[in-house]
């Protein structure tokens, strides 16, 4: 598969001058899971909320599916079919993981229905194989306040996956999990990398190991390098980028 599902061209998003995207270009082919690092403020925020349209583009074009998406609202974007996962969970605790995703299939997102079990049997069946997949099919009819913060995080992801989005943009999965709910978060992704186009964008380097295929690494706003992980590890000015960062945090 080498079709395009994003295509950034020459993009630049100003903050009153301040450049904290800088020309950068960057595309994603359909099916692919792409992994995104870089250091602090190098740009990876601005870059999600440019292709989800919560930031328009200073310069520049962003196309998904081949489509320039300039001048569109971000619930428009998301119609088209880009699905965004924020670093903290936002699932309802006071509802079971069940009814949460059942609340996330629902297209006309009609809460009531979806609480009193008014359900369609289809939906009730994508509902199951999802509670499988993110690995909360024991837990499904707990409420999910008792999850802890790894089983919400997978929660969340089944909700985001339950909308059908053709591109999920996962910001820092596993900020704040254990090792062990880390390595099922990265299960997880790499089981829906399946079918599914996905960007992660993450700071923990065991987990980017455990998941990258390809990972790009933004510094100042631009793409410094793209490649496996082995290649960005080794390229010289990824080592300057980040041994830098250390010295300035050891100042
Ligand atoms: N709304 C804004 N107004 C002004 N400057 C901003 C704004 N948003 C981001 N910036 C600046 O743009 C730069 C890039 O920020 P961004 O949050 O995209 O980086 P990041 O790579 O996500 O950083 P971190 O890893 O710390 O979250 C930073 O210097 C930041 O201070």
């Amino acid at each position: 598969m080498s079709e395009k599902i994003l295509q950034i061209e020459n993009l630049t998003v100003s903050f009153d001058g301040f450049k904290a995207i800088n020309d950068l270009n960057f595309d994603l082919d359909a099916g692919e899971l792409r992994v995104v690092i870089g250091p602090n403020g190098a740009g990876k925020t601005t870059f999600l909320d440019t292709i989800t349209g919560k930031v328009q583009p200073t310069v520049g074009t962003v196309y998904f599916q081949g489509r320039n998406t300039k001048g569109l609202k971000e619930h428009q974007i998301a119609r088209l079919g880009v699905g965004r996962k924020f670093q903290t969970p936002r699932v309802y605790l006071n509802l079971t993981p069940r009814e949460n995703l059942e609340l996330s299939c629902t297209r006309d997102k009609n809460i009531w229905n979806a609480i009193v079990g008014k359900t369609p049997a289809a939906e009730r069946r994508t509902v199951s194989g999802l509670l499988e997949t993110i690995g909360l099919d024991l837990k499904a009819d707990i409420k999910a306040a008792l999850l802890s913060h790894g089983e919400k995080q997978r929660l969340e992801i089944g909700m985001l996956v339950a909308q059908s989005p053709d591109l999920l943009l996962v910001d820092e999965p596993v900020a704040g999990l254990t090792d062990e709910e880390t390595e099922k978060v990265g299960d997880l992704l790499l089981a829906l990398a399946e079918s599914h186009s996905i960007i992660v964008i993450e700071h923990d380097m065991e987990f980017v190991r455990q998941i990258a295929r390809k990972v790009t690494v933004l510094h100042q706003g631009s793409v410094l390098c793209e490649g496996s992980m082995d290649e960005v590890q080794n390229d010289p000015r990824v080592i300057e980028v980040y041994l830098g960062q250390q010295e300035d945090h050891a100042a």
